[in-house]
């Protein structure tokens, strides 16, 4: 048992790059690994915006942050990632209020939540994990690219190799499962990846996809069977802290750019499914998600 825990727990961000002047944005940093990866972004020097929907749960997270890590900079805004007035809200007083962004960490997520719809009539799991981080992202990039060398970090899953991407059903409305659907919108993270990184060659922008490992957290917070599964095999799960290590890796490792557009688990490549490799796949889900949300198609 020893053993396998020691495998499934492996994958340490042995970086030593500080970050003094740097810009970082975390999304659901308030809890599980969101939380740990803003905390070691903080600690390294870096001013971190913990984007929440809820933002008391925010305040005393990044307090408890702040006495950890000594860095006052740590502030929380409004983010609910299920309604794109939120988003296009937190975008501008970004834009506003911040000269840089440095990393950009699209943690936050929905897992096997009851057939729901955000509220601009998106399934929620498409809905937040996949097209609120398109949206977010968009809206930030021109920072991000002002401010290159910068970087995208994708929070994936080994999920999406049970995904697809059903353009004749992406909201879910003909049939729905609900573990499915998180990893439909997975496997959409991966693909946004991909295609982002080839649009951004040559911009200083990269963008990476991460699978953090089976990690304990609220994900499971939808599920009873879930829940149970983690309780019985906690022994085996990682800590939300070795769970942050391969977002750390993937956004502060010298050298790593030329990996652009790739996807990372235990601070490793990590290979995808076959459908996460498709070119044209990920070209259709770009203008496609581009439509949805009312983004021109450039
Ligand atoms: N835990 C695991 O085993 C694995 C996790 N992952 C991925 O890791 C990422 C982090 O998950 P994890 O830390 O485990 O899960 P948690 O449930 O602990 O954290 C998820 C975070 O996302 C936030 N969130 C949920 N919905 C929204 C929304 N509409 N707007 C803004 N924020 C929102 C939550 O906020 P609130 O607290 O307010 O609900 C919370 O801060 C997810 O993308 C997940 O898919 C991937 C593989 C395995
Ligand atoms: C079989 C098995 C496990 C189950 C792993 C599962 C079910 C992982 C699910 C991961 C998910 C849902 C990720 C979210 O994105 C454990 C607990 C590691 C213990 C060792 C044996």
């Amino acid at each position: 048992a020893p053993q396998i825990r020691k495998m499934l727990s492996s994958g340490v961000c042995t970086s030593t790059v500080q970050l003094p002047g740097k810009v970082a944005v975390v999304t659901g940093a308030n809890t599980g690994i969101g939380k740990e990866t803003a905390k070691e972004l903080a600690q390294r020097g870096a001013r971190v915006y913990l984007a929440c929907r809820d933002v008391q749960k925010g305040e005393l997270v990044a307090r408890e942050i702040q006495t950890m890590t000594g860095n006052e900079q740590v502030l929380v805004r409004k983010l609910d990632l299920s309604d794109t007035k939120s988003i296009r809200a937190f975008a501008n007083d970004f834009l506003a209020e911040e000269k840089h962004l440095h990393i950009l960490i699209n943690n936050a997520g929905v897992m096997m939540c009851p057939y729901s719809k955000t509220a601009d009539g998106f399934e929620m799991h498409m809905g937040v994990n996949h097209l609120g981080h398109f949206l977010l992202t968009h809206l930030l990039l021109e920072k991000l690219k002002e401010s290159a060398p910068s970087r995208i970090v994708n929070v994936s899953s080994l999920a999406h190799h049970l995904g697809r991407i059903h353009f004749h059903n992406l909201q879910g409305e003909k049939f729905y499962n609900s573990s499915l659907a998180y990893c439909h919108s997975k496997l959409a993270n991966i693909l946004f990846t991909k295609e982002l990184a080839r649009r951004l060659k040559g911009s200083g922008v990269t963008a990476y996809s991460v699978h953090p490992g089976t990690v304990q957290s609220e994900l499971v917070r939808h599920s009873s069977f879930m829940r149970w599964m983690w309780r019985l095999f906690s022994f085996f799960i990682k800590t939300p802290q070795q769970g942050a290590q391969t977002s750390l890796y993937c956004a502060l490792t010298e050298g790593l750019e030329i990996l652009s557009g790739k996807h990372f688990s235990d601070c490793h490549l990590a290979w995808v499914s076959a459908q996460a490799r498709n070119e044209t796949v990920a070209r259709r889900l770009w203008d496609v998600s581009c439509d949805l949300l009312g983004l021109p198609m450039d």
